[in-house]
């Protein structure tokens, strides 16, 4: 009975991936450089130091000119958006795209037994789980849940509520709704931290089916091995590098801190601490194992502890996360928190393409991005059957967490990318800011009127 209880747990407690679209908004809805300028000209608080600042980090962001933004900000009503823009721009992604899913999967509503929504920044009442359920006509009995507040990396911690959730039913199905919302949060001060959270986010959202049926393994694309969370909130510079606060005028919004992706790196330490153990081979496990001891050996025999910090910084033993790793899935933050991962794990151009990539076609579209970048992986056929998938996302807390998938069936779907993937990626990712606006830099004073 006991071998028959434990067999039985461990068949609930696997997560098969169904399948999963990404939300692609209206055309009308693209950000181009003339939408962003005219956003900017009506700005009358900017001034030079402003409109110089902003033309520095879009052109350096990695963001192309197909991004999307909501309506009101398109419509010029950025500073005073209302409840209904708020509610319009998540009925637009959960309209479009959970109906796509379940047309795509052959599942209804009321199969679903699970549902785990997340959305950092808006949290409605009735929650936002609940207006998915009223919308489709889901069952009483389905465990719904919303999770606000938890930032970028809110992707994976619906996951691994859904798991755990699906782990407690035999034969379950599980809808994850990962999104952000814009409409109401676009900042409209001058503090430079806060600025720059209107130049990465973008609307964007992914709707995933998952389960822990085993007759459904065969139609599954991939299975979930192990997810590791780390949030090292208590480190008070990691807590207030993505921050929801008032700035000198009293304005609110997000402010990224400068310290952002050396919090990322931290957090990702702890995450791959934990996480390495149980996707590495033994091999590679000793192999680093004895490097780190003779290393430590070496720097015993130094004699002087300036010499022993130059020796403890970026050039000691690493882990090649190859060994255990197909493909890496990584949260398209912005370009600064892609090179930070990149030169933590020693990766090279290759295998952070799907996340530049992402960042450039739909900017960071926070908790959804990483089911973008996993689709631009399957777009471009780089998934195959027992591959390693690594997922990493950050963010606000501050948190990693990531977790590793085994590609179990076919992965040739084009998904959102499907009008674009062969355009990626593109010969030069320089957008056309620099060639409109670059007299800003040449203008003399503080004060420019446009
Ligand atoms: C913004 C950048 C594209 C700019 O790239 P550059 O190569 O030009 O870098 P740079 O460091 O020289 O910055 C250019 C100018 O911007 C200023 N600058 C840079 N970062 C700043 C910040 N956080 N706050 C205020 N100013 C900042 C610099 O001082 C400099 O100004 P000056 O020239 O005057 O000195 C990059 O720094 C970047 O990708 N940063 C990380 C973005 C980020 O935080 N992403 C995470 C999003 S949050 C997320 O995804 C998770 C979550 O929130 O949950």
């Amino acid at each position: 009975y006991l071998a028959w209880t434990a067999a039985a747990r461990r068949r609930q407690s696997r997560c098969y991936l169904l399948d999963y679209v990404c939300h692609k908004p209206s055309d009308d809805r693209k950000v181009s450089t003339e939408a962003a300028g005219a956003v900017i000209e009506r700005s009358k608080r900017l001034g030079l130091p402003e409109y110089r600042f902003l033309l520095r980090v879009i052109v350096r962001s990695g963001i192309g000119e197909e991004t999307y933004a909501p309506r009101n900000v398109l419509d010029g009503r950025e500073g005073e958006p209302t409840h209904g823009d708020s509610l319009g721009e998540m009925e637009d992604f959960f309209g479009d795209s959970i109906a796509e899913l379940f047309a795509r999967t052959g599942f209804g509503p009321r199969d679903v037994d699970v549902l785990v929504v997340n959305a950092s920044m808006f949290s409605p009442d009735p929650s936002l789980a609940s207006m998915i359920v009223h919308r489709y006509g889901m069952r009483e009995d389905v465990a719904a849940y919303s999770l606000a507040g938890m930032g970028c990396s809110a992707g994976l911690i619906s996951l691994d509520l859904a798991r755990n959730t699906l782990a407690t039913r035999p034969r379950a199905l599980a809808l994850v709704v990962s999104t952000e919302s814009i409409a109401p949060n676009w900042y409209t001060g001058t503090d430079k931290s806060m600025m720059l959270a209107n130049c990465l986010f973008r609307c964007g959202g992914a709707a995933v089916l998952v389960t822990n049926d085993p007759v459904l393994r065969g139609r599954a694309k991939m299975e979930l091995g192990c997810l590791v969370r780390a949030n090292i909130a208590a480190n008070d510079d990691a807590h207030a590098c993505a921050l929801q606060r008032e700035d000198d005028d009293g304005t609110v919004g997000i402010s990224l801190s400068k310290a952002l992706p050396k919090a990322a790196v931290r957090a990702f330490a702890a995450n791959l601490r934990r996480l390495a153990p149980h996707i590495l081979p033994i091999t590679e496990l000793a192999r680093f194992a004895a490097q780190l001891l003779i290393t430590k050996k070496l720097l015993r025999r130094r004699a002087t502890a300036a010499t022993a910090t130059k020796h403890t910084g970026g050039d000691g033993p690493r882990i090649n996360f190859k060994t255990g790793v197909d493909h890496f899935c990584l949260h398209p933050g912005g370009t600064a928190v892609i090179e930070a991962v990149k030169r933590s794990l020693g990766l090279d151009d290759d295998d952070v393409e799907p996340a530049r990539m992402t960042l450039h076609r739909w900017g960071n579209t926070s908790a959804s991005s990483l089911w973008y970048v996993l689709s631009y992986m399957e777009a471009k056929g780089r998934l195959r059957r027992g591959d390693k998938v690594l997922m990493v996302t950050f963010g606000s807390g501050f948190k990693c967490n990531s977790c590793v998938w085994e590609v179990t069936g076919d992965m040739a779907d084009k998904g959102a990318w499907a009008d674009c993937i062969d355009a990626y990626p593109p010969e030069n990712t320089a957008n056309p800011y620099m060639e409109k606006y670059s007299w800003i830099n040449d203008v003399d004073g503080d004060s420019l009127i446009i």
